[in-house]
């Protein structure tokens, strides 16, 4: 049985509007409680009755979900110093912040929920027409679930010219609604139609990169395709996400929303994490299908470790990731040799990485000098997102940009949005690319991208 309790801010929100008032200055306020029975899917679910905008995200390696509803406050920012105006901007809230949260706990209070496009000037081009280029927000209802409990924040943006009694009174029906467990049968999609966008022409941009990489401009270059799906009736981002969630426990399972479209998806590409001034990072790339025994399946992985295409296409990863977290981080420690990373339909390359952030730094600093690794775009890396502007046969939006959530507190995480889909209504774009090195073979790599948009078919009403 769902125990509903309400946490009463009222005394907070009168003060913080008498300040206000006094000051004649719009305040944030932050308060943080300790709940119980509230599922992180449900709340999600209920959040479509209270705001357009809604937020997910779920932990790939420990049990830590994030849900974010409304916005108290939303930036959104382009262009080369989108990263560090984007911190600025959080750091002026959280410096202002009227805030009341006794827990020491990581992801509560004032949480910026979000993501950047992967490329810092591109314009809302179908099909992101609803996607600003970044957006990082703080939600005025943020629920916080890990192993030892629920915690829920409200943020509020109060303004001198409120009707507080109005606002206090909305927030707590607002609470209750989301508290209340859904009922809803989320009934799965039925999938009409499925249509590549232009295959052959994008197994020749792939036969193409590989001439520019044996004349050695480039050295690696990450290509992606699109496939477009429409259903029978609008799909259930609910179901979408929990299907995910279960299917796809060791990768990030996201969705973040804007004017009822919807980017969502399963990704297991850490681009950056800091807790307690430790760093972590990860070089994810080279892969191989996995096997239907287990014999075929080691065989498989033991011909990833030892094959010079994929150790060629991931070894250029860890050089990049080795060099810029350097910048950042001292005690950088980097094995020589990488790991196999198992997902349920594939099996990657992985080096993980691991710091101390130097002082004075931020999450975002280190964002922006990891974005875009070789995994997403190449090397150089500005010549690799070029050519991908150039030829690639999609917009890429937010695939393949860093998304995640950054605390007052200076803990955050970023993983990087592949595996992923644009959904709004009816129809959704799926998105998979592949890291190209000269000796790609067009017809390998398609069939890699293949099985890289399995998960998110899977959940979509497609075969696995
Ligand atoms: C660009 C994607 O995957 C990257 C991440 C891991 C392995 C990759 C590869 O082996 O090509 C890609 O670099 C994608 O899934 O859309
Ligand atoms: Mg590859």
């Amino acid at each position: 049985m769902l125990q509903v309790k309400t946490f009463h801010i009222e005394d907070k929100l009168r003060k913080v509007h008498e300040e206000a008032v006094g000051k004649n200055l719009s305040l944030l306020m932050s308060a943080t409680e300790k709940i119980e029975g509230v599922d992180p899917l449900s709340f999600f679910d209920q959040g479509k009755r209270i705001d357009e905008h809604r937020h997910f995200w779920k932990s790939a390696e420990e049990d830590f979900t994030l849900v974010g509803i409304g916005s108290a406050i939303s930036i959104s920012k382009e262009g080369q110093g989108r990263f560090q105006e984007t911190d600025k901007e959080l750091s002026e809230w959280r410096n202002n912040v009227r805030q009341w949260n006794p827990y020491d706990k990581k992801g509560t209070g004032t949480v910026a929920l979000g993501g950047f496009g992967f490329r810092p000037d591109s314009t809302a081009e179908e099909p992101w027409e609803e996607f600003p280029n970044s957006n990082m927000t703080i939600p005025e209802f943020l629920l916080t679930s890990d192993e030892a409990g629920s915690f829920l924040t409200t943020n509020l943006l109060i303004h001198p010219d409120d009707d507080i009694e109005a606002v206090i009174q909305k927030s707590e029906e607002d609470k209750r609604k989301l508290c209340t467990s859904y009922s809803d049968e989320h009934a799965p999609v039925h999938l009409e139609k499925i249509e590549e966008v232009r295959p052959e022409e994008w197994k020749r941009t792939i036969a193409e990169a590989t001439e520019k990489l044996a004349d050695g401009t480039l050295s690696k270059v990450v290509l992606a395709r699109e496939v477009r799906l429409t259903f029978d009736s609008a799909a259930s981002i609910t179901k979408v996400l929990q299907d995910l969630s279960s299917m796809q426990n060791s990768s990030y399972v996201f969705a973040f929303e804007h004017k009822g479209a919807y980017f969502v998806g399963a990704t297991p590409e850490r681009l950056v994490k800091v807790e307690n001034d430790e760093l972590f990072s990860a070089c994810l790339a080279g892969t191989t299908p996995r096997g239907d025994s287990e014999e075929e399946d080691e065989r498989l992985g033991c011909e990833l470790l030892g094959d010079h295409k994929n150790r060629l296409e991931h070894d250029f990863v860890v050089q990049m990731i080795r060099g810029a977290v350097e910048t950042y981080a001292q005690d950088v420690d980097i094995p020589e040799t990488p790991l196999l990373y198992k997902l349920r339909n594939l099996q990657h390359l992985y080096t993980p990485v691991r710091a101390s952030l130097k002082e004075g730094f931020s999450l975002l600093d280190v964002v922006k000098d990891l974005h875009p690794t070789p995994a997403l775009g190449g090397l150089p890396q500005q010549q690799a997102v070029d050519y991908i502007e150039n030829h690639e046969l999609m917009n890429r939006g937010w695939y393949a940009g860093p998304i995640g959530w950054i605390d007052g507190g200076r803990n955050g995480e970023f993983a990087v949005a592949i595996r992923s889909a644009l959904i709004r209504g009816n129809k959704a774009s799926l998105f998979a690319g592949c890291g190209v090195v000269k000796d790609s073979q067009p017809e390998a790599e398609y069939e890699e991208t293949k099985v890289k948009l399995k998960p998110m078919l899977a959940v979509l009403g497609g075969e696995e």
